[in-house]
């Protein structure tokens, strides 16, 4: 039967980041796509210019719809800005058991908007993260999260240390754009691994998170263990980096398409 993965964050209307991106991906990688949208986000590649919540009852409808009818074998969960749509998100994933959760902490979008309020970030950590199978922060959330400065890969292997350990979770920590590598750090039952990934010559990087942390659900979905769904999507990344879109003014996004052929592309 066709696995399933849900997304739990806000829309983007240039479509390079948050729902629209995760869907692209997780169609991409095989599994049927669902979204609750915790945001409209009036967004594209220089900026985003307007951000309108949810209610917290509308939010619990759309779980409640998606959890009592397909129930998904992953769920993403990316921009969340406010503390009571955090709860009621907590409060639904407890309610229905759901698996294979992957919680990216989103705080500032590529283009340097503030995706979450500040009083939210504690919810985030108190009520969500302890239902998380595996975090993915970049490297300025994870400095958030543990009140260190992260400048080399053994500060990366310590801050995972212990966010893990905190939240009794595994947790991905991304170089990405700012360590100037591409190489993400997995702290897990297992121990720490690092996952090299080939540094890509690519300015448009809007949306990259979404896109891993979707591409790593829809691979928890498909039942690969979590080394192997973090390998899978930084190989997804990799494709996606390379085919080298280039739209908008600013940070442009990726292009799923490159893992797409068939009759229907021409
Ligand atoms: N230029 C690049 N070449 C190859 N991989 C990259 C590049 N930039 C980012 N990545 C990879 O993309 C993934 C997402 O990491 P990144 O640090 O960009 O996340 P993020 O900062 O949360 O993204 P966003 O800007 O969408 O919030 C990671 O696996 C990272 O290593
Ligand atoms: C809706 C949304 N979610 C996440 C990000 C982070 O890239 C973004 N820019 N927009």
């Amino acid at each position: 039967m066709r696995k399933t993965a849900l997304t739990i964050a806000g829309s983007d209307s240039s479509g390079g980041a948050g729902i629209q991106a995760d869907i692209k991906t997780m169609m991409a990688n095989g599994v049927y796509a669902m979204s609750a949208i915790t945001a409209l986000t009036a967004q594209n590649t220089t900026g985003v210019s307007a951000i309108f919540n949810a209610t917290p009852e509308f939010l619990a409808q759309e779980l409640d719809s998606v959890f009592t009818d397909i129930f998904p074998d992953a769920v993403k969960i990316g921009m969340v800005s406010d503390r009571e749509l955090i709860s009621v998100i907590a409060r639904k994933l407890k309610e229905y058991q759901a698996r294979n959760i992957v919680v990216d902490p989103v705080m500032v979008a590529t283009s340097g908007a503030r995706l979450i309020s500040e009083d939210a970030v504690d919810t985030l950590k108190q009520e969500l993260f302890p239902l998380a199978a595996v975090l993915t922060p970049n490297i300025p959330e994870a400095e958030v999260l543990t009140g260190m400065k992260i400048c080399t890969g053994e500060d990366m292997i310590e801050a995972a240390r212990q966010i893990a350990q905190q939240y009794q979770c595994a947790v991905l920590c991304k170089g990405g754009h700012q360590l100037n590598d591409a190489n993400d750090l997995l702290y897990f039952k297992d121990g720490y691994r690092w996952f090299e990934g080939k540094r890509i010559d690519n300015p448009n990087t809007h949306g990259t998170g979404c896109t891993l942390s979707s591409a790593i659900a829809a691979n928890l979905a498909k039942s690969y263990d979590l080394p192997t769904s973090v390998e899978r999507a930084k190989d997804y990344i990799s494709g996606a980096l390379s085919a080298m879109l280039d739209l908008g003014a600013g940070s442009g996004p990726m292009d799923h398409g490159f893992a797409i052929t068939g009759k229907y592309v021409q």
